[in-house]
């Protein structure tokens, strides 16, 4: 027997600016999937991440996302609080529900976990980039999320800081022995980011779903030239 879809799209179309950023899309997500969204800009991948995490209504269609599921999402440019690092990520914790001292406490745990312990009294907003993307990540890990939503998690950071950022988010994806298993949605354009982390890869054009495969099957040439040959003009043109 295969467990419940976490997440169901049926026929799911938004519109955004008067244009449809989605269209159609029939998809469902398992638990333990670790998703990769790519395609050009504009082809709706953080339309979709929004769509997935609740902040944006599908137009037409139907989104089914299991009740009460803990959602933890990074977008692109993280919004930080104009107060300190630890104060970003206790706030969140106690806004989901947590008493303040539990807050304080896994604030200062997953601060710790994404290497800023010695940061956590600083300004948030003047924190580095890379940094600032690390306590992004810190404030999403402290609500301990079954379903995290990424947008270019490493967009902004060099070489060195995107491995560290892949390499706490492998940590953060491991749930407890008998916890739910985590699954993983993110978008990028690094396509050796995409095949080190995913098991699945979405490729999204003009809103679009243009091909679901596998991420062995993506990044079979043959493979994609056959299911997917629009896939494979991106990927040519995204290759070094
Ligand atoms: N806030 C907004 N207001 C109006 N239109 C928007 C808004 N955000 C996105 N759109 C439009 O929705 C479509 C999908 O955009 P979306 O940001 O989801 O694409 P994307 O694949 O994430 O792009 P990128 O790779 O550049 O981040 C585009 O046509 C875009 O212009």
């Amino acid at each position: 027997m295969t467990a419940a879809p976490r997440l169901t799209l049926r026929g799911v179309s938004v519109r955004r600016g008067g244009r449809w950023a989605l269209r159609g899309l029939d998809l469902a997500i398992q638990p333990g999937e670790r998703v990769a969204l790519v395609g050009p800009n504009g082809s709706g991948k953080s339309t979709l991440l929004r769509l997935l995490a609740g902040v944006l209504p599908p137009d037409e269609g139907d989104l089914l996302r299991p009740p009460g599921q803990r959602v933890g999402m990074v977008f692109q440019q993280p919004y930080l609080l104009r107060t300190s690092a630890w104060l970003n990520v206790a706030l969140a914790v106690w806004l989901q529900g947590r008493p303040w001292s539990q807050a304080v406490q896994a604030a200062h745990e997953a601060l710790a976990q994404v290497g800023l312990a010695q940061q956590a009294g600083q300004p948030a907003r003047t924190l580095s980039g890379g940094q600032q993307q690390r306590l992004a990540l810190a404030r999403a890990w402290a609500l301990r999320p079954e379903l995290w939503l990424l947008d270019e998690p490493t967009a902004s950071l060099d070489p060195q800081a995107s491995a560290e950022l892949e390499a706490l988010l492998r940590r953060a994806l491991q749930g407890g022995p008998d916890g739910p298993a985590r699954t993983l949605v993110f978008s990028s354009h690094r396509l050796g980011q995409v095949r080190r982390l995913a098991t699945r890869v979405l490729y999204l054009q003009g809103g679009r779903l243009l091909a679901d495969l596998p991420v062995a099957a993506f990044f079979d040439v043959a493979e994609l030239a056959r299911r997917a040959p629009a896939a494979l003009r991106f990927v040519r043109e995204e290759l070094p």
